[in-house]
């Protein structure tokens, strides 16, 4: 898919995205990272031909989104935030319906039912209603649903947004399987460990507009070094002080230095090299040191050198723990 310029301003005169450059090539597995509100859902939303861009060019599938909208729409699979499982039927049927409402061949339905049922692992419970599931089946139902017709490309809004971490691990493994058979896809989140973990390329959006864009890797190599964190004994005026030493401190040029519930951390390329300069400092300054790690920057560090702000959506938080199905019967436990 392709997209220049794209801006999406609500009747209200939000400007929710602002002038959207992406190019997904086919076959990636690719990431659009962000807070809440960043303006990650409008912008799916616009690609899956859901909104109409206020303004800009959008291809998905070689398709035009404003004058071929149909054709986008059925050359893509969709997942909302908000699953669109029916919880009056069995996960079967609810694959069946989204068959026909797909137009998939009935010659070709049993097995592309039976297909899906196996890939997303809910073949034991395919005749169980999906009002009795839990959180992360109805999920993964719904990711089956989404998958009927075959797309090509895939957008999935948030898949694991409130899922706790077994059943997440378990859409990843779907999501990655459906990208080995050459699917595209698209995904949003605000988890960045799901983001290293499942994307060959990111974009972070902040405020409707892209302000990164690379490879995992390539993202944190940007931070620039490694992340040097000192665990100090007493409280934030401690930490203050021992900021002020690591910034005033030659050898680390132009690092980045935070305070933390902890102590301190100091990103830099002389981190390691100068790490124990910034001990002999400390305990001159008679800041008693509790602990001390040098370790590779994280998708967090890159969130917090781009923005200034930690990009903090635990995935824990808000676990779903709605659906009656035990683990015995899911085999998902912790929910
Ligand atoms: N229908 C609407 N009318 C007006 N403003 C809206 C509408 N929908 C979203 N917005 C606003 O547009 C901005 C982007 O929202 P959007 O839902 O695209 O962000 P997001 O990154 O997907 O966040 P979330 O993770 O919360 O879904 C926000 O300021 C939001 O309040």
């Amino acid at each position: 898919m392709d997209a220049t310029g794209l801006e999406l301003t609500y009747a209200d005169g939000t400007q929710a995205v602002r002038g959207v450059d992406l190019r997904v090539p086919e076959g990636e597995f690719f990431g659009f990272l962000g807070p809440n509100g960043a303006g990650k859902t409008t912008t799916i939303k616009v690609l899956a031909t859901l909104l109409s861009p206020t303004a800009g060019d959008v291809s998905v599938n070689g398709f035009d989104v404003a004058t071929d909208p149909r054709a986008v729409r059925e050359s893509i699979g969709y997942m909302a935030q908000e699953t669109s499982v029916d919880p009056e039927l069995t996960a079967e049927e609810n694959i069946r319906f989204a068959c026909e409402a797909y137009g998939v061949p009935k010659a070709d339905r049993a097995d592309r039912i039976a297909d899906l049922l196996d890939l997303v692992d809910l073949a034991d419970v395919a005749d169980k209603r999906a009002d009795e599931f839990s959180g992360g089946m109805k999920k993964r139902l719904d990711a089956a649903t989404a998958l009927v017709h075959r797309p090509p490309l895939v957008f999935l809004d948030e898949p694991t947004t409130g899922l706790d971490p077994k059943a997440r691990n378990r859409l990843w493994e779907y999501f990655e399987d459906i990208n080995d058979r050459g699917t595209t896809i698209f995904l949003t989140t605000q988890y960045l460990e799901e983001a290293d973990a499942l994307c060959d390329r990111l974009a972070v959006i902040l405020d409707g507009e892209i302000v990164a864009d690379g490879s995992p890797t390539d993202l944190k190599r940007r931070v620039g070094g490694e992340v040097l964190e000192v665990s100090l004994e007493d409280g934030a005026d401690a930490h203050e002080r021992a900021a002020a030493i690591a910034e005033d401190m030659a050898v680390f040029g132009d690092a980045a230095v935070e305070t933390t519930d902890d102590g301190i951390t100091v990103t830099s390329e002389a981190a390691r090299q100068h790490g124990t300069d910034l001990l002999v400092a400390l305990r001159d300054a008679d800041l008693v040191v509790t602990g001390f790690n040098v370790r590779a920057p994280t998708l967090d560090d890159v969130f917090l050198a781009i923005t200034g702000e930690h990009l903090d959506a635990d995935v824990t938080d808000d676990a779903v723990t709605d659906g009656a199905m035990t683990d015995a019967v899911d085999g998902e436990a912790g929910r």
